[in-house]
């Protein structure tokens, strides 16, 4: 790979974004990361630097970030920042590995949730949470990097870098608030579902602007997975959720209830797809969230995921008698609740066009629902429409199909019961 020469280093090219370039170099023994940026340091910028840097320190061990170690001045005038080398970013590895396992998503989205928890509290907000700037060390350990203002606002290369990554409220003046960091984080979260980021690398302010996120297509994650990150995609910071704490305890939650279990017999610990121990996962949340509760078994407990989010579709056409699930695991589910309020859902007979077939149901207000679309013996499409009552879906004119929705309220899951087309044989 080709090297740069800048100041005493030789510099392997990392990539470059919207202030400066980064690459990966040695530094005594050290290998480093520097990032250049295209000009020279004054007194009051690098006091306001100091400070920002002083702030970002006084975090603590606990959140997961990059702090830069020092500022260096180039021999040519040019002003770096050393920070350690990380092994990857959130972009490299799903676009060399694709989409990450759900509970790898989780372990992601609770360490980085719960780290702007403890900046947001700080009066830190981050104000480019993307794909790029979440890193893994070598060890696996996801922290997020690129954290400060003052350097970005001083150097200014490409204003429209990075533009389909950053929430839309930031394109005019360039101020981020905490929501902000929210919706940086559905942008994570999304890659790391689907493989992709919501607006291809470059989308341009308007379609970030106006054009709804795609909804992930991740039949086997939990339907309020895909709803958080549909959540913290919305245009309007005021309808995203309220805070980094509240999205931190969503994670939890969802991790309380489709996590591994730790089994500290196997021998063979698992490992998260960035190379963690999946059980020194998550980290505990800062402050008084609550711990992290001791999962059930994993076997079990991803069957409340397979049965809110597959059972709707294969198990619709299959039925019980090629999925049995353990008994102990029925009331392990939490969601649906089926001891809370009754909730009305219900899917209408499907209009049968031939290559596509129309769907419409009723649920309750402000719920958000998913469409289950199952080949009878065959594959199973789970789509999120949000708040729409109908749906048009495309369909095979030779198969027969059952169809089903899903409707949560952040918190719980309801099924509707089945409907068959051209007679397939459907299930509860
Ligand atoms: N400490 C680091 N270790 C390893 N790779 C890094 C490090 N810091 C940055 N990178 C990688 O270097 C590349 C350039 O990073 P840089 O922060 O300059 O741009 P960016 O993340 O694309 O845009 P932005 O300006 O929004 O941060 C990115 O691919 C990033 O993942």
């Amino acid at each position: 790979m080709e090297t740069a020469e800048v100041g005493p280093y030789s510099l392997v090219p990392l990539g470059g974004g919207a202030s400066g370039t980064v690459g990966a170099c040695r530094r005594g023994g050290e290998a480093v990361a520097l990032k250049v940026f295209p000009g020279r340091l004054y007194r009051r910028t690098r006091a306001r630097l100091d400070r920002e840097l002083a702030a970002l320190a006084r975090l603590g061990d606990t959140v997961r970030i990059v702090v830069p170690q020092d500022v260096e001045p180039m021999p040519d005038g040019r002003c770096a920042l050393r920070m350690e080398l990380c092994a990857q970013s959130l972009a490299r590895l799903v676009a060399t590995s694709g989409p990450l396992p759900v509970a790898d998503v989780l372990v992601l989205g609770i360490t980085l949730a719960s780290t702007l928890v403890a900046a947001h509290r700080a009066g830190i907000v981050h104000g480019r949470v993307t794909p790029s700037n979440v890193l893994f060390r070598t060890s696996g350990e996801p922290v997020l990097s690129d954290f400060g203002h003052t350097l970005r606002e001083v150097f200014v290369r490409d204003p429209d870098h990075g533009i389909a990554y950053l929430a839309p409220e930031t394109f005019d003046d360039g101020v981020a608030g905490p929501a902000a960091d929210l919706y940086g984080l559905g942008v994570v979260l999304h890659t790391a579902l689907a493989g992709s980021p919501p607006f291809p690398a470059d989308a341009v302010r308007d379609t970030v602007r106006h054009t709804p996120a795609p909804p992930v297509d991740r039949p086997e994650a939990p339907i309020d997975l895909l709803v958080l990150v549909d959540q913290l995609l919305v245009k309007d910071p005021d309808d995203r959720p309220p805070s980094a704490e509240a999205v931190t305890r969503q994670l939890l939650r969802l991790w309380d209830e489709h996590g591994p279990e730790p089994e500290p017999e196997t021998p063979d610990t698992p490992r998260t797809s960035f190379g963690t121990e999946v059980f020194a996962w998550p980290p505990q949340p800062p402050g008084e969230l609550p711990p992290v509760r001791k999962k059930r078994s994993w076997r079990f407990a991803v069957v409340p995921a397979v049965a809110i989010a597959v059972a709707g579709g294969w198990f619709l056409t299959r039925g019980p008698a090629e999925y049995v699930p353990p008994a102990s695991a029925a009331p392990a589910s939490g969601i649906p609740s089926r001891t809370a309020e009754p909730v009305l859902l219900e899917l209408a007979e499907p209009a049968d066009l031939g290559t596509t077939a129309t769907l419409s149901w009723n649920g309750p207000a402000g719920w958000e629902f998913a469409v289950v679309v199952a080949v009878e013996s065959g594959p199973t499409k789970t789509t999120l429409v949000r708040h729409d009552r109908s749906a048009t879906v495309p369909i095979d004119a030779r198969l027969k199909y059952c169809f089903q929705v899903q409707a949560t309220n952040g918190v719980r899951v309801e099924v509707s019961r089945p409907r068959a087309l051209r007679g397939a044989t459907c299930r509860e």
